[in-house]
C-alpha cells in the first residue's frame, strides 16, 4: 500500500483502517487529507481481500473541519475553477460498507466525512457540529444535505444557522449516529464491526449498501422495485446458495464472496 503523509492505512483480517494524522491541527481536512483518504479508500474499495473499511481520527478530534487556513486566501474564482472539495464525492462512490469512529470534535467537513459513511460510531466524547456559519460560509462537502437527511429540517437548519455543536447523546438521539460506546472502546467496537460486515458475504454487503443508499435518492415504489431487482439478483451469487444450505445443514456459512 502506498505510504502517505497526513493518514496512517493498516490492513487487518478482511478488513482496514484508515486513521486521519495531523494532530497538531486536530485532523483538519486539507487538500492532502482529502486526496489521501480518498486515494486509500478507492484503493481499499477495489481490494479484494477487503470487506469493510474503517475511518477515525484521534481521541481529541476525528476531524476539526476543513483546514480554515488553507481555504483563508482563496478567492471566488480559485474554488469555482478548482471545484474545491468535489474530490471528496469519490468517497461517497465507495461501494463496500464503510464506517465513522468519531472521537471529539467532528465538525464542518469532519462532520460531513463521518457523515459519508455507512455507519458512523460515536464514543461518549464524541461532539458535532456544522459551524460554517461562523466562518461567513456554509457547509461544503454535503453537510446541508446528508445532516438534513439524517436528523431532519428542524434540527439540521438549528446546526447550520446557529454553529452550535451537539454531543453524542442528542447525536444519537437525533439519527445521526448508529450506536454510542465509551471512548475507550471505539476503535474495537468499530474493527469488530467491520470484521463482522467483512465475514458477511462481500457482494451481498454491497448490494445491501446500495439498496439502502438507493432510498435517499429516489420514490418508494422505484426504491422497493430496486431492492427487489437486487434481492433476485442475490440468488444468482455462491454465497445465497452457502448461506441457505448453512442454515439448513445448521453450521456455519463459509462465504466465497462470489
Ligand atoms: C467550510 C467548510 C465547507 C467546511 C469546514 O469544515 S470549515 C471548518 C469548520 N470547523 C471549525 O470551524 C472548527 C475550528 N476549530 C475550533 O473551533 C477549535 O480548534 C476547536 C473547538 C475544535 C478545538 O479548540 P482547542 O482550543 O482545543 O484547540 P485549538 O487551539 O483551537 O486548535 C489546535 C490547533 O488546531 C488548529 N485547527 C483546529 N481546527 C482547525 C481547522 N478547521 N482548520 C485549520 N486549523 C485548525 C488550530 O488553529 C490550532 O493550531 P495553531 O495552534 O497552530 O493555531
Amino acid at each position: 500500500m502506498t505510504e502517505y503523509e497526513t493518514i496512517l492505512v493498516e490492513r487487518h483480517d478482511r478488513t482496514a483502517l484508515i486513521t486521519l494524522n495531523r494532530p497538531k491541527a486536530l485532523n483538519a481536512l486539507d487538500l492532502t487529507v482529502m486526496a489521501e483518504v480518498v486515494d486509500a479508500a478507492t484503493t481499499l474499495d477495489r481490494d479484494p481481500d477487503v470487506g469493510a473499511l474503517v475511518i477515525t481520527g484521534s481521541a481529541k478530534a476525528f476531524a476539526a473541519g476543513a483546514d480554515i487556513k488553507e481555504m483563508r486566501p482563496n478567492g471566488y474564482m480559485d474554488v469555482y475553477l478548482s471545484d474545491w472539495f468535489s474530490a471528496w464525492d469519490r468517497l461517497g462512490d465507495v461501494r463496500k460498507p464503510t464506517i465513522a469512529a468519531v472521537s471529539g470534535y467532528a465538525l464542518g467537513g469532519g462532520c460531513e466525512l463521518a457523515m459519508m459513511c455507512d455507519i458512523l460510531l460515536a464514543a461518549d466524547t464524541a461532539v458535532f457540529g456544522q459551524p460554517e456559519i461562523k466562518l461567513g460560509v456554509i457547509p461544503g462537502i454535503g453537510g446541508s444535505q446528508r445532516l438534513t437527511r439524517a436528523i431532519g429540517k428542524a434540527k439540521a437548519m438549528d446546526l447550520c444557522l446557529t454553529g452550535r455543536t451537539m454531543d453524542a447523546d442528542e447525536a444519537e438521539r437525533a439519527g445521526l449516529v448508529s450506536r454510542i460506546v465509551p471512548a475507550a472502546d471505539l476503535l474495537t467496537e468499530a474493527l469488530s464491526t467491520a470484521a463482522t460486515i467483512a465475514g458477511m458475504s462481500t457482494p451481498i454487503a454491497m448490494m445491501a449498501k446500495e439498496s439502502v443508499n438507493r432510498a435517499f435518492e429516489t420514490t418508494l415504489a422505484e426504491g422497493v422495485r430496486f431492492e427487489r431487482r437486487l434481492f433476485h439478483a442475490t440468488f444468482a451469487t455462491a454465497d445465497q446458495k452457502e448461506g441457505m444450505a448453512a442454515f439448513t445443514e445448521k453450521r456455519t456459512p463459509s462465504f466465497t464472496h462470489r
